[in-house]
């Protein structure tokens, strides 16, 4: 039986990181090489990274790129790869696949569909191929055809399908099949969103199936530019069959699998895989802990900072360090996950090397994460035990400071030019306000000693309500829980305590969330300001993610429960008023990540004005409702 090794391989880039992208190229086509891979398909716009947004409307970023493929096309002798690229031509700028068989470059593939929804913006950089139209590209006087083309490999026909181009119900194999493709390729950077591997098992085994052919698909692999993570998922399906798949979101640069396809015969290989179906929870603690080691290496800092406050957001940004170090150090190994970081300096390692695993987790996160304490006079000593208990079962460096006096100052010297005491019962906000702000100053102080990054503890529910100090808690330069709401943070904490073994969360799990910003007998909590978290994530998708009106987001409520009317009514009013006053708050959060099926980040998913009427014709509307 005559077989062909196919292969495809997840890659770690970062825009216009020419050096990391080409070698990460050349270790995969090294690894592909040795283990006798005849083909191999590499991930959408591999060489300039895929998150280069306008610089593909730039000449020298296409001119610098196409240098490097015609360059790594010379290295790639006894193997067909295909390199991701943008190309401009007469000023337009076209999402490209470059196909190399023995060094030489047989051809360039354009994109036909591009993508164009939720955090993709590809038609305001890119323009689609015309299916069917091939053209010719000159370059040192040497003629490539272009655009909708078809590869002759060994005894393979090759088309490409990237990323978007399988996502449409009039996908672009459909033409590759009538034109007797025998071998599918989809370069992608295809970002990570909860669940959404299985829609690609279906894109990829589908295909196979109805195109009745090979299909190699490869992602992009981890944070690449700073809000998205993809997961590097790698699949290999025959005639609908799924015969190769690797472990997404790794720590690796370069994660390659291949498998042995028959050339000669109908049948199917042997082993044949069922899905990587992992739960939210687990997704979200993989994709995390990715998210943050890429944006701590790649914007060059020294580790994190994080005000700790013992309380549900702060305690799992914590959790979510500690668990990226663990992770690190299991896929990668002490010496490598500490050079990866640019790190290792900062540690003894022949010292470390001996300890357990535990303990050597522990040192390290004492220098990667330093957290703090700040309390102030309506600080409860719950959340404090809870935020020493939790730093210390991870290892953390732990600071416990108070923040009164310099609050006080504040006060005093307010109410001096006022000439007036502030109270609660009138100045209620900006005393609250006071305290979340006099922790950013010192936070930001300790963070610049480290050169780290500050953490904010934000999330999505906070966030559509506004429901944070600006330039207090909003404090930092990465928020790596805000693409998530509370509802799903608590119960994600509860899941960490029982299946990650995070025993420093059992304080945390008990205590209900509150901003602590108000003197004890108003028994401040965050859900007695707002309304219950589950309810305002129920709103929050329906409003956002369903794209509904208040009486629609109402109306839908009530069937399902199992609040009042009026309950429904006054949250539904709540919720818009305070998401449309605080979209300038949204546009001034840190970066952060894209998690779920929608995010409320302007500059990833949802764009709103940041002035409006605030809703008043559709908030009336409501009120009229019975
Ligand atoms: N469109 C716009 N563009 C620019 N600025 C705008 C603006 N609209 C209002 N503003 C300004 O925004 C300011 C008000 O915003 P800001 O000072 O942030 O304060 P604000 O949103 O009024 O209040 C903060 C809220 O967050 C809650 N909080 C704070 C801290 C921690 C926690 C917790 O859960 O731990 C909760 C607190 O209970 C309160 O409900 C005003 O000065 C206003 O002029
Ligand atoms: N006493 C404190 N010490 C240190 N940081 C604090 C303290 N109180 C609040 N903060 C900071 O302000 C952020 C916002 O508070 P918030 O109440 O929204 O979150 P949380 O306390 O982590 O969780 P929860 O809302 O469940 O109590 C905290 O995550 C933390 O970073
Ligand atoms: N790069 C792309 O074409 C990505 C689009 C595709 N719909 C995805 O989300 O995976």
């Amino acid at each position: 039986m005559s077989t062909i090794r196919i292969g495809g391989a997840a890659v770690n880039q970062t825009p216009i990181d020419w050096e990391n992208n080409v070698k990460n190229i050349l270790d995969a086509i090294e690894e592909a090489k040795n283990a006798n891979v005849e083909i191999l398909c590499l991930p959408e716009l591999c060489i300039t990274g895929y998150g280069c947004e306008d610089l593909f409307l730039t000449d020298w970023v296409a001119e610098t790129a196409i240098e490097y493929c015609f360059e790594i096309a010379a290295s790639c002798t006894d193997i067909t790869v295909s390199l991701g690229l943008p190309m401009r031509i007469a000023g337009i700028t076209y999402n490209c696949v470059c196909l190399v068989e023995n060094g030489i470059v047989k051809g360039f593939s354009a994109k036909q569909f591009l993508a164009n929804e939720g955090v993709h913006y590809e038609t305001r950089w890119f323009t689609a191929w015309p299916r069917n139209h091939t053209t010719t590209f000159l370059y040192n006087d040497v003629k490539y055809p272009f655009g909708d083309v078809l590869y002759n490999v060994k005894d393979a026909r090759i088309g490409f399908e990237i990323c978007e181009d399988a996502w449409r119900t009039d996908r672009v194999g459909i033409r590759h099949y009538e034109k007797g493709a025998t071998l599918v390729l989809n370069p992608s950077a295809s970002h990570f969103a909860f669940g959404k591997s299985a829609i690609r098992y279906d894109l990829v085994i589908g295909g196979s199936e109805r195109f009745d052919c090979t299909y190699v698909y490869a992602n992009l692999l981890g944070n690449e530019a700073g809000r998205m993570i993809y997961d590097g998922e790698v699949l290999i399906a025959h005639k609908g069959k799924l015969i190769q798949r690797n472990d997404r979101l790794s720590f690796k640069n370069v994660n390659l699998i291949y498998a042995d396809i028959a050339t000669d015969s109908a049948e199917t290989p042997e082993t044949v895989l069922t899905q990587d179906d992992l739960e939210k929870e687990f997704e979200f603690w993989e994709a995390t802990s990715l998210g943050l080691f890429d944006y701590m290496r790649k914007s060059r800092s020294k580790g994190f900072v994080l005000s700790l406050s013992g309380g549900a957001d702060s305690s799992a940004c914590a959790i979510m360090v500690a668990e990226m170090i663990r992770k690190g150090l299991k896929e990668l190994g002490l010496t490598a996950f500490l050079q990866k970081s640019n790190m290792e300096t900062l540690f003894d390692l022949p010292a470390l090397q001996h300890l357990p695993f535990e303990e050597q987790a522990k040192k390290i996160t004492a220098v990667f994460l330093t957290t703090a304490y700040q309390s102030t006079r309506n600080s409860g000593d719950e959340t404090y035990t809870s935020a020493k208990t939790l730093a210390e079962s991870i290892g953390a460096t732990f600071y416990n400071w108070s923040v009164d006096e310099e609050i006080e100052q504040y006060k005093a010297t307010i109410e001096n030019v006022i000439e007036r005491p502030l109270t609660w019962e009138k100045d209620d906000i900006t005393l609250q306000n006071i305290q979340a702000r006099g922790r950013a100053p010192i936070i930001w102080m300790l963070t610049n000693v480290k050169q780290a990054l500050l953490i904010t503890t934000s999330n999505r529910s906070e966030g559509d309500v506004g429901y944070a100090t600006m330039d207090g808690d909003t404090a930092g330069g990465i928020a790596p829980i805000a693409g998530v709401d509370k509802d799903f943070i608590r119960s994600w904490l509860r899941w960490a305590e029982k299946n990650r073994n995070q025993h420093g969360l059992h304080i945390v799990n008990k205590l209900a969330p509150t901003a602590e910003l108000r003197p004890s007998e108003y028994t401040q909590t965050d859900e007695r300001d707002l309304m219950p978290y589950d309810v305002l994530a129920r709103i929050e998708r329906k409003a956002i993610k369903e794209r509904l009106s208040p009486v629609q987001v109402y109306t839908a409520l009530l069937t399902e429960g199992p609040y009042t009317k009026n309950e429904f009514k006054y949250w539904v009013k709540k919720f818009f008023r305070l998401w449309s006053i605080n979209q300038w708050k949204r546009e001034r959060l840190a970066p952060s990540f894209h998690m779920d099926d929608f995010n409320i980040d302007p500059r990833s998913w949802y764009r709103f004005p940041i002035l409006s009427s605030g809703f008043a014709k559709e908030l009336n509307d409501l009120d009229q409702l019975q």
